[in-house]
């Protein structure tokens, strides 16, 4: 039997905008407003897919969700017609206007956090879609979120799927930005790590002041409880207030794990030597590669600048590892010679590659944003919906369903064009066809 951790990249939509709308989020404030290239933002994570797939890595695509999200409209009060509701909305809203076009359910690492077979108490792929209640656009991606993940991982004898938690702060859920999940090898029971920015119901522990600590204690408990995880192989680590304070608003902005590395800045967590000691015990006797890295190094400051930890830590068919980084780090003459040395330590990681994926990075999202990664066995990949895995015949296919249906320009002004709607419909109608996933859409239901 095989085992594979397969990355289920977010195919980014027609919409995609800068609209600044994640306060805590640096890129997202510091583009706002600018205009966007849709056409090459979705290409750019194409290509990420492709050369992942070219890798000898199992690559898999989750579609976007439809965008105006007009259901939303008219339950916010706008009524009429679809056009109407979009034009009133626009001059009387424009605040909310632009978070129901926002693009943001790219960033699949949010779509959800996902516990594999090997460590549940029934042998389940277990997936919880991210009810994402601190940012209001990006609240209105999970009951998409379940339908898209329910038609690709659709059988019920392998795979689990739960209802998000409930759409309150007290349970704030970014998926799997806040999970980690270490292990000898995909198939072995491995240890979970929820890191958590702030508790709901106890005062006493320490917040962030200045920006939103997305990810509650209480929500990752549920998580770890719905999963049926056990204590043995899950480990609750905070966040350290002071760098979600710098703008690392998901800790995969500050640390990245992968089988038997663990690759975070030292400033990333709080409580970090009990922790550490705790997760080395779970994780059993053969030693983790904890890889800190001081801010001598890199501050806070530049690792949110290159996102030189949002990065994917891969391994490849021989078993080594590679880092898939954005160009942002190559570009940073400190990051890229920390990288360039990274490689040369007795750690499995040897090669560094790098991607454009800069429409995406402008709101903040990373190389390991755009991913949701499923650790899965053969029989459990069979049972994949075969039409989202990536494919030379799929890269062809999507590619040309972009240059059919995607603008390459997006200003603030241009979401006001009511033509975005049919344009946006029908492309996602298009794509349902090609990843054989059924009427997932309001619009299609
Ligand atoms: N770190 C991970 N896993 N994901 C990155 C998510 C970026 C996303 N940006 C946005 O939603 C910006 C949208 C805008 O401003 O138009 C967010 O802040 O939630």
């Amino acid at each position: 039997m095989h085992h594979y951790e397969v990355n289920f990249d977010g195919l980014v939509g027609p919409t995609h905008n800068y609209a600044g709308l994640s306060y805590g989020n640096v890129a997202s404030l510091s583009n706002a407003k600018s205009t966007s290239n849709p056409k090459a933002a979705a290409k750019q994570g194409l290509a990420k897919m492709k050369a992942l797939h070219d890798m000898g890595m199992v690559q898999g695509v989750l579609a976007p969700q439809e965008r105006p999200d007009v259901t939303t409209l008219r339950r916010l009060g706008f009524s009429g017609s679809d056009a109407e509701v979009l034009t009133q909305a626009a001059q009387q809203a424009p605040a909310i206007y632009h978070a129901v076009c926002s693009a943001s359910s790219m960033w699949t690492a949010n779509a959800a956090t996902v516990s594999p077979g090997a460590d549940t108490v029934d042998g389940k792929v277990h997936f919880t879609p991210a009810n994402l209640t601190n940012k209001f656009h990006r609240s209105l991606e999970p009951q998409t979120s379940g339908r898209i993940l329910q038609a690709m991982f659709n059988n019920s004898r392998y795979f689990e799927h739960h209802l998000h938690l409930p759409d309150n702060e007290h349970f704030g859920d970014e998926g799997a930005a806040n999970h980690t999940r270490l292990c000898r090898n995909y198939g072995h029971a491995g240890v979970e790590i929820f890191t958590y920015g702030r508790s709901a119901f106890n005062p006493n522990i320490p917040a962030p002041q200045r920006y939103p600590a997305r990810q509650t204690l209480e929500a990752s408990q549920a998580i770890a409880r719905l999963h049926g995880l056990s204590d043995e192989n899950t480990v609750f680590i905070q966040q350290n207030p002071a760098v979600i304070d710098q703008g690392v608003f998901h800790n995969d902005v500050i640390a990245v794990g992968n089988q038997n590395v663990f690759f975070y800045h030292e400033d990333a967590f709080l409580d970090k030597e009990s922790k550490f000691a705790e997760i080395q015990r779970k994780f059993g006797d053969d030693p983790i590669h904890f890889i800190e890295v001081s801010s001598s190094e890199v501050t806070v400051e530049e690792a949110v600048q290159t996102y030189l930890f949002n990065t994917q830590l891969i391994t490849l068919q021989d078993g080594t590892m590679a880092i898939i980084a954005p160009t942002e780090c190559q570009e940073h003459p400190r990051v890229s010679a920390y990288l360039a040395e990274l490689v040369t330590r007795d750690t499995p990681i040897r090669q560094v590659h790098y991607f454009d994926v800069k429409q995406s990075m402008r709101n903040g999202g990373g190389p390991a944003c755009l991913r949701l990664r499923v650790a899965l066995n053969d029989t459990e990949l069979a049972a994949v919906n075969p039409a989202v895995m990536m494919s030379d015949e799929l890269f062809a296919r999507l590619n040309q369903w972009v240059d059919k249906h995607y603008r390459d320009e997006l200003s603030i002004a241009d979401l006001q064009d009511p033509q975005l709607l049919s344009e946006s419909r029908t492309a996602l109608d298009e794509l349902t066809q090609i990843l054989k996933l059924g009427s997932v859409y309001p619009f299609q239901r």
